[in-house]
Formats: structure tokens, C-alpha cells, sequence
């Protein structure tokens, strides 16, 4: 099933069991779904199919970032399993894109395929220590860039450099937008962090949503709240 949700929850569990008694509470016309490098190094395809079978529209976060033919592959894979989104790493490269891309449209396999700019958990004194002299909203922008020429769907980024990319790269360019927190969430380890109406006003069109509703003491009502702040604009 499709939604006009805005929201993906990102199911990041340690097994399929618990990962499925959340799915079994959602309900996929107001949201889609997220998985991961845990759950799915523990489960693998077999969580996509039991969410697919539940009615999911499946965001695969493997975020891929290797040789371009190996990439390509990995691309190719996650599209055979009928996910609605994958994404790769823009810092792999030009060429890795462009490989990942190429190979969807080869097969004639429609799926999202987006690329990581910067972290949300990192803020300016990180990039630094991996040798990245530049903010984060310049290295958002220069991988934005880099990944909508290498025939990239969109990005993912923090609702902080939103705005910028929907000047930049346009209204359709997708912005998916994890560090989104509401104001009764802590932000934990994400650093560019934003209230969801905040995002959407920013530019975001998708937003990640994981502990805010999967930790919360009544992840039905966080979720309503959420929806009732995005309502209320
Ligand atoms: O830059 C990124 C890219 C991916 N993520 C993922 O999104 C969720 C966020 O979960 P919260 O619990 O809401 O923090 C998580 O699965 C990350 O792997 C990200 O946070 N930032």
C-alpha cells in the first residue's frame, strides 16, 4: 500500500520478533517503514517479505558504500525484493552512483534510490577529524550536488540543510530527513536535530522517524502526536 504519509519509522530492532510486533501496530496507509543495518544483518530478506506481506511500503538503510560493481549489485538485489527506497553512500563516489543507477535502469527496476550526504549524529568538529575542512551544510550541499548529477532520486540529510537543497536541487529532489525530534524526544546521539513541522516547513519530504515512537512508553500516541503536529503545520 502507498501512503501520503511523510513519516518512515525505522524499525531498528535486534530481532524480527520484536521488529514485527511494532509493524503489527502501525498501520501502513499512515506510514512506511525503515530497516537497517541491525535488524537486517540479523534477520535479512525475510523481515522486507513479512513487511511487504503486512502491507509496507520498506525504506532499505543498508546505506551501500563500496566498488561501483559491487554496489551495483547490492542496488540491484534490494530492487529485486521490491524495497520502495535503498541508498548508498555519496561519498563512494561518482562512479559508484552512476553504476548503481545505470544498473536499475539496465533491468528496468523502479525503485528510490537515494544518497547519504553527512550524518545527522555529525556535527562540524567531526567532519574535521575525518579530514572534511568544510561545515556540514557545505559538505551536505557539494554531496547533494555530486549525487543529483550521478543520477541520484535525492539525499538524505538533517532538516537543517533542507531548505537549501529544495533551492538547490528542487521540490521533487527528495529529502529524506532522519534527527527528526519532537519536542517530548531527547535527541540521544543525533546532533542536526528538528521537531517534525519544522522539517516539513524547511523542505524535507520524508521524515525518519525511530526512538521518538519505538522507545516512547506509548508509541501509538507519540505517533499521534506527531501526525497531530504536522497537521497543525
Ligand atoms: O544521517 C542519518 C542517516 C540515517 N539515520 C538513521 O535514521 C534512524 C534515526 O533513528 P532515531 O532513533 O530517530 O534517531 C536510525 O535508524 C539511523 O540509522 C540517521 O539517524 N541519520
Amino acid at each position: 500500500m502507498s501512503t501520503a504519509s511523510p513519516l518512515i519509522i525505522a524499525l531498528d530492532y535486534a530481532s524480527l520478533d520484536a521488529a514485527l510486533c511494532m509493524a503489527d501496530r502501525l498501520d501502513p496507509s499512515r506510514c512506511r517503514l525503515k530497516v537497517g543495518k541491525e535488524l537486517f544483518t540479523r534477520s535479512g530478506p525475510d523481515v522486507i517479505e513479512a513487511l511487504h506481506g503486512r502491507g509496507f511500503e520498506v525504506f532499505l538503510d543498508l546505506k551501500f558504500h563500496d566498488i561501483p560493481n559491487t554496489v551495483a549489485g547490492a542496488v540491484q538485489a534490494a530492487a529485486e525484493q521490491g524495497v520502495w527506497m535503498v541508498n548508498v553512500h555519496a561519498g563512494g563516489g561518482r562512479r559508484m552512483m552512476e553504476a548503481a543507477r545505470e544498473r536499475l535502469d539496465r533491468r528496468g527496476l523502479t525503485m528510490h534510490l537515494i544518497a547519504v550526504t553527512v550524518l545527522t549524529s555529525m556535527e562540524e568538529a567531526d567532519l574535521a577529524e575525518v579530514g572534511i575542512s568544510a561545515t556540514p551544510a557545505e559538505q551536505v550541499e557539494r554531496l547533494a550536488l555530486l549525487a543529483r548529477d550521478s543520477g541520484m532520486d535525492g539525499v538524505v540529510s538533517s532538516a537543517w540543510e533542507a531548505r537549501r537543497l529544495k533551492e538547490l536541487c528542487g521540490a521533487d529532489f527528495l529529502k529524506v530527513t532522519p534527527g527528526i525530534r519532537p519536542g517530548f524526544a531527547a535527541a540521544g546521539d543525533q546532533r542536526r536535530v528538528m521537531s517534525p513541522a519544522d522539517a516539513m516547513s524547511a523542505g524535507s519530504t520524508h521524515l525518519v522517524v525511530g526512538r521518538p515512537v519505538t522507545r516512547a512508553e506509548e508509541p501509538m500516541e507519540a505517533l499521534a502526536a506527531i501526525e497531530a503536529e504536522l497537521a497543525a503545520g
